[in-house]
């Protein structure tokens, strides 16, 4: 399969400052790739050195196979849309999505066949002749994606384009932006520092922290699977247990906690295999303890002992609780309990956790 975007160890600096550091990265063409990380992890940084409007200080940007490193926006298959979509106030709504057709000179007929067509994908074509103030924002921001495709890029570039919505609203444009990409089959790059947003629209979400990529996967694949302690903490609530390697057979790795020995299987070890001796963070997702119902002798769960509650908030589809394990009281755990658990403060309950739900990489020391 060709490559629609191959970014080659870009790294970019300003001054001293190292905002990407030996980024690379292989997008498939027709993928909805979503960019997430913390504020300046680096996220507008690679977005515009792929829109050509930054250059990276080494590396190479290929699009559709063409050395594109050095190429100016304006020839480039890209197109950038920002969070301020900046419609032109005076044109109405086909002369905006009609514009960047007539610079590039098509005939009147045909600009506006397809500003409609576009607009038609859009569910504004009925609209199609009013000024951008008569509409709101989400139907603003729909114009300015149909203005964004009608020029037909290879890649539509989107810089945190839901950015200014409210909430509601913003959930409901993910959706359409979801559904418009798997229509155009454009390639998507999307920039976004919100984990849901993310999880909602993105074929692949690419986890950046301070200049590097973290990890790379399927919305599932991150959360379940992640293959970094940052990118694991990125995604929703997670707990973090300490761990030793201390022995293994050709099935599973015998790992020293607190909790006491649990044997873990190889593919926990996301990051790579665990050597004997290995400090390791296990992570277990709040919603992956089981309680005392679904633990009784089921295959592969494995047992942490009972756990003390020490608060418990409800949630409508679960009970959050806060637990102290017996054997442990110094640490705090993150657990989902069902609603229907008798589960008030004080009592104890025991834990176990499936292994395959387990995740083990090497703890922060040994990175
Ligand atoms: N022109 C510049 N000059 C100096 N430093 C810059 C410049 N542009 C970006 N940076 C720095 O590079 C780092 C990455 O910036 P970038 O805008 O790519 O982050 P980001 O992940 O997009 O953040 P945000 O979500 O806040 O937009 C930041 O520390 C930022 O301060």
């Amino acid at each position: 399969m060709t490559a629609a975007v191959s970014i080659r160890t870009v790294s970019r600096l300003f001054h001293q400052f190292t905002a990407l550091n030996e980024v690379s990265l292989e997008i498939a063409a027709g993928e909805f790739i979503v960019l997430l990380g913390p504020s300046g992890c680096g996220k507008t940084t690679l977005l515009s050195i792929l829109g050509g409007f930054l250059l990276p200080s080494s590396g190479q940007v290929l699009i559709a196979d063409k050395d594109m490193t050095f190429v100016p926006p304006a020839r480039r298959p890209t197109t950038t849309m920002f969070q301020d979509y900046a419609l032109f106030p005076h044109m109405c709504l086909r002369d905006n999505v009609g514009f960047g057709l007539r610079m590039r000179g098509m005939a009147r007929a045909e600009r506006y066949e397809k500003a409609f067509g576009f607009l038609d994908l859009v569910g504004l074509k009925a609209s199609s002749a009013k000024k951008p103030h008569e509409l709101s924002g989400g139907q603003r921001q729909r114009v300015a994606l149909a203005r964004a495709l009608a020029v037909d890029p290879d890649v539509l570039l989107l810089d945190e384009p839901l950015g200014a919505l409210d909430l509601k609203l913003r959930r409901q444009m993910q959706d359409e932006l979801k559904a418009i990409q798997k229509r155009v089959g454009t390639t998507f790059v999307h920039v976004t520092h919100d984990q849901e947003e993310a999880m909602a629209i993105a074929d692949r979400i690419v986890v950046m922290n301070a200049g590097r990529i973290e990890d790379v996967g399927a919305p599932a694949e991150i959360y379940m699977r992640p293959k970094s302690l940052f990118s694991a903490g990125f995604m929703g609530e997670v707990n973090f247990l300490d761990g030793k390697a201390i022995a293994r057979d050709d099935d599973d790795v015998l790992v020293e906690t607190p909790l006491g020995r649990l044997a873990l299987p190889a593919t926990a070890f996301t990051a790579g295999d665990a050597r004997a001796g290995q400090k390791l963070s296990l992570v277990i997702r709040p919603e992956h303890f089981r309680g005392p119902a679904e633990t009784a002798g089921s295959p592969g769960s494995l047992s942490l002992g009972e756990a003390r509650i020490t608060s418990s908030a409800f949630f409508g589809t679960h009970q959050r609780c806060h637990v102290a394990p017996v054997s442990s009281p110094s640490l705090s755990l993150v657990v989902h309990m069902p609603q229907t658990a008798q589960l008030a403060d004080g009592v104890c309950v025991p834990l176990a956790v499936q292994a395959a739900d387990i995740v083990a990489l090497p703890a922060v020391t040994e990175a």
